[in-house]
């Protein structure tokens, strides 16, 4: 399907199972035929057996076969999201018989990362790309629809702040310019991937599940989760502005009861859901069949809702779920029917454009104003043949554009000024410029220094220098004096740093009295050429460690550890936070550690070799000297030859060269040094409030014993995939909290009531 091409894009996914029916369901190499070769048993009471052998062909968008859930999202359901950030309504929709995988493939499982489903993935998509997109701004709200029996249910009703409405009061309506909506569905503003994530498993929380012969957690209603999305352009004018749904929908799967063995509630569930199905499948036929002009969709309120998702101003994808097995083929079938006949239906995707009047009045007084002032300028200004007073076109900005690259580039000597909107656009336009070069060069410094989004926003004092106390004291006979300081040492570093530190204070202290340092003050007035020391180098090496600076097991206010696995100690959460939520700040510490370690090795690699240069010149010197006390003796005074002297002044010169660079080396030390510290800090501080978010909670709440679904969690032992990963871990997370603290509050009849289905059940799935 292209994204806004009109038709319908299907697919067809098949259950993972070790009995596929090879010889019953045929994939093409083509990726898009399924064949279907099944031969019916035709028993009628008065005729002989029967074996008939029938064939079907079925050509789709894509056949998903054995793939992941990233290429279930990348084919079916990227161009639509995409499509929805343009201004186009977006559908998907899982279709298919009871347990085939249509959950799995929309919401896929929470307690997995890597399984998450299409509606995670849009959501991570849609504020990349809202990031992505800065010449938009964008508002993004959701909601979730639950049609039960009949019955429009909003599974988000929990989270708003006034009384919950109650069912009745939704209603689904018709407008023009707005297509069909429901009236009282709450609506909830998101501005995180993570806020989204927060509410769509609050959602699923809220879901009518329940247990049959072909599923353990099958869904008893269908259920439509929206993304509204609307944006409004930084650049032109802002009263236009643009708005799409995304609506991706998992329907309940029809059943045959034979199968599935459903009594009592779920009996009368099975009965609405393959109602409801029923009339999808008129609804489809009808506008698959072009010369129908009246399709039934107020037949259900399933059709209903999704009226303009399946003919109307939208991109519709349908995924078709089946079984791979031959118990299941009748059904299989059906599906496949039901997807054949969707292909047929024609949409009509167009972006929905709105112009706000408010915004629009206040645009055409800016307008009033600014043609007042065009018009006092055309005044001052002589001999100008015209003052184009109409607001600049689309054209006219595009070549305003051009003016001002070219003017940048150097191509174009002057921009001629004609009218106050055309400088006013050209200011614009040079402010955007310059914006966008602040960007490059940031990227550019924060890739060279592997400074995250934040450290960009940190204070990063300027590097601290390096005391080179004596480097000016070159004096005649060309030696100079070199002071050394150690990196310093992070203020914040522990005991066992801070007893390195002392030691080493201690013996720079003792240094100070030390003969050597004594010698040297003593001959300071003669040409000395002293040597650049490393104490201590192993110390340096011994880069205080973030893993022994583990927080303390203090729990502030006398709380205890809350987590389901309770044996989780506070250090192994912090391993746990380096892995996970910290795992991005922990990587960039680690990464500056090492360039840290790399570039003082390098330094001492350097400093052995200025000594070396050093004692050379140590012994060139004394060579000389030697001679002049020699000749001297003798009562002939005399200079020692030219060679001596030149090997003399080449040793120096080295020596300087070299010692240059050691204070270029020196000063990335310190800037590294100071990275590392404030990448310590900030993992040390994220970890305390992560610990003190998920990990504490109110006294009266551990009264009540955590029930373990935490253990179950695959994820809980497993680092995320990476930093990505961190707001579905989060909210992932914060579910469990609240899944938990709501089960505390739970009587044991109200549990005990709740195992049947018709109830909202508590997933993980
Ligand atoms: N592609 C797949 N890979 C791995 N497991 C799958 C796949 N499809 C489905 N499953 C598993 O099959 C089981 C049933 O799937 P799911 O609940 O998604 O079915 P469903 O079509 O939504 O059923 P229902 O209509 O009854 O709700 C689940 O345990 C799910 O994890």
């Amino acid at each position: 399907m292209k994204a806004h091409s009109g038709e319908v894009g299907v697919f067809v996914r098949i259950r993972p199972t070790a009995n596929f029916s090879q010889d019953i369901i045929e994939c093409l190499p083509d990726g898009q035929t399924v064949n279907i070769h099944h031969k019916k048993d035709t028993k009628k009471p008065l005729c002989p057996r029967k074996i008939q052998r029938s064939s079907w062909s079925f050509r789709l968008e894509g056949v998903l076969q054995d793939v992941s859930q990233e290429e279930v999202y990348t084919r079916v359901c990227r161009r639509v999201v995409l499509g929805a950030l343009d201004g186009y309504n977006g559908t998907v929709l899982c279709f298919g018989q009871t347990g085939a995988g249509k959950t799995y493939t929309m919401t896929g499982s929470t307690e997995s990362y890597k399984q998450r489903g299409i509606i995670p993935r849009a959501i991570q998509e849609v504020f990349q790309e809202v990031q992505k997109r800065t010449e938009h701004t964008f508002s993004v709200y959701l909601s979730y629809l639950e049609i039960y029996n009949e019955t429009l249910v909003d599974l988000l009703a929990s989270l708003q702040s006034s009384a919950h409405p109650s069912p009745r009061s939704m209603v689904i309506s018709e407008e023009p310019g707005r297509g069909v909506f429901i009236r009282g569905l709450s609506l909830h503003p998101v501005h995180s991937e993570e806020e989204a994530l927060n509410l769509l498993f609050e959602g699923e929380m809220n879901r009518v599940i329940g247990s049959h012969a072909l599923n353990r957690n099958s869904s008893r209603s269908h259920c439509i989760f929206t993304l509204h999305l609307e944006s409004h352009s930084r650049t032109l004018s802002d009263a236009k502005y643009v708005t799409s749904k995304l609506n991706l929908v998992d329907l309940a799967g029809s059943e045959r009861l034979g199968k599935t063995g459903s009594e009592g509630q779920m009996f009368k569930e099975a009965m609405y859901i393959n109602k409801s199905l029923s009339f999808l499948e008129q609804a489809i036929l009808a506008l698959a069949d072009r010369r129908r002009d009246h399709v039934p969709f107020r037949q259900t309120k399933l059709t209903h809702a999704l009226k303009d998702s399946l003919g109307g101003n939208c991109n519709t994808v349908l995924v078709a779920n089946i079984y791979g097995e031959a118990s299941q083929i009748e059904e299989t079938l059906s599906t496949l029917r039901f997807a054949s006949r969707m292909k047929c239906i024609r949409t009509n995707p167009a972006v929905n454009e709105h112009m706000d009047p408010a915004a629009q009045i206040k645009k055409l007084k800016k307008d009033v104003q600014m043609l007042k002032e065009e018009l006092s300028f055309g005044n001052t200004l002589v001999d100008r043949p015209s003052v184009p007073y109409d607001p600049l076109s689309e054209a006219q900005l595009a070549e305003i554009d051009s003016q001002v690259q070219r003017y940048l580039e150097g191509s174009l000597k002057e921009i001629s000024i004609i009218s106050v909107s055309q400088v006013r656009a050209l200011f614009a336009k040079f402010k955007l410029a310059v914006q966008g070069q602040e960007q490059k060069v940031n990227a550019r410094l924060r890739q060279t220094y592997n400074l995250g989004e934040e450290d960009q926003r940190a204070d990063t004092p300027a590097v601290k220098e390096w005391d080179t106390r004596g480097s000016t004291e070159e004096d005649e006979a060309g030696s100079f004096e070199v002071s050394h300081k150690n990196t310093q040492r992070p203020s914040s570093t522990r005991a066992k740093t801070k007893k390195s530190k002392d030691k080493q204070s201690q013996s720079k202290r003792q240094g100070e009295e030390s003969p050597l340092s004594k010698k040297r003050s003593d001959s300071a007035s003669k040409p000395k050429l002293n040597s650049v020391q490393s104490p201590e180098r192993e110390q340096e090496f011994q880069e205080p460690d973030t893993e022994s600076q583990e927080p303390q097991e203090s729990q502030p206010n006398g709380k205890e550890p809350f987590h389901p696995d309770s044996t989780l100690t506070k250090a192994e959460a912090f391993d746990d936070f380096k892995m996970g939520r910290g795992s991005k700040l922990n990587r960039i510490l680690q990464e500056n550690k090492a360039v840290l370690l790399e570039r003082r090795s390098l330094h001492w690699q350097l400093t052995d070799k200025v000594n070396a240069v050093k004692r050379e010149i140590d012994c060139t010197a004394a060579t000389m000297q030697q001679y002049r006390e020699t000749r001297g003796g003798q009562g002939r005074y005399s200079e020692p030859d030219d060679t001596l002297l030149n090997q003399l002044r080449e040793l120096k010169a080295l020596y300087r060269q070299r010692y240059e660079v050691l204070i270029d080396i020196k000063a990335e030390i310190n800037y590294c040094q100071h990275l590392v510290d404030q990448c310590r800090v900030r993992l040390l501080s994220e970890f305390e409030k992560w610990y003190k978010k998920y990990f504490l909670v109110p006294e009266e709440d551990l009264e009540t014993s955590m029930d373990n679904t935490l253990d179950q969690c695959d994820d809980n032992q497993l680092p995320p995939e990476s930093s990505s990963s961190e707001s579905f871990h989060n909210a992932r997370y914060r579910m469990l909290r609240r899944r938990n603290t709501r089960s505390l509050y739970v009587t044991p009849e109200q549990r005990s009531s709740s195992s049947g289905s018709g109830q909202r059940t508590l997933p993980p799935r």
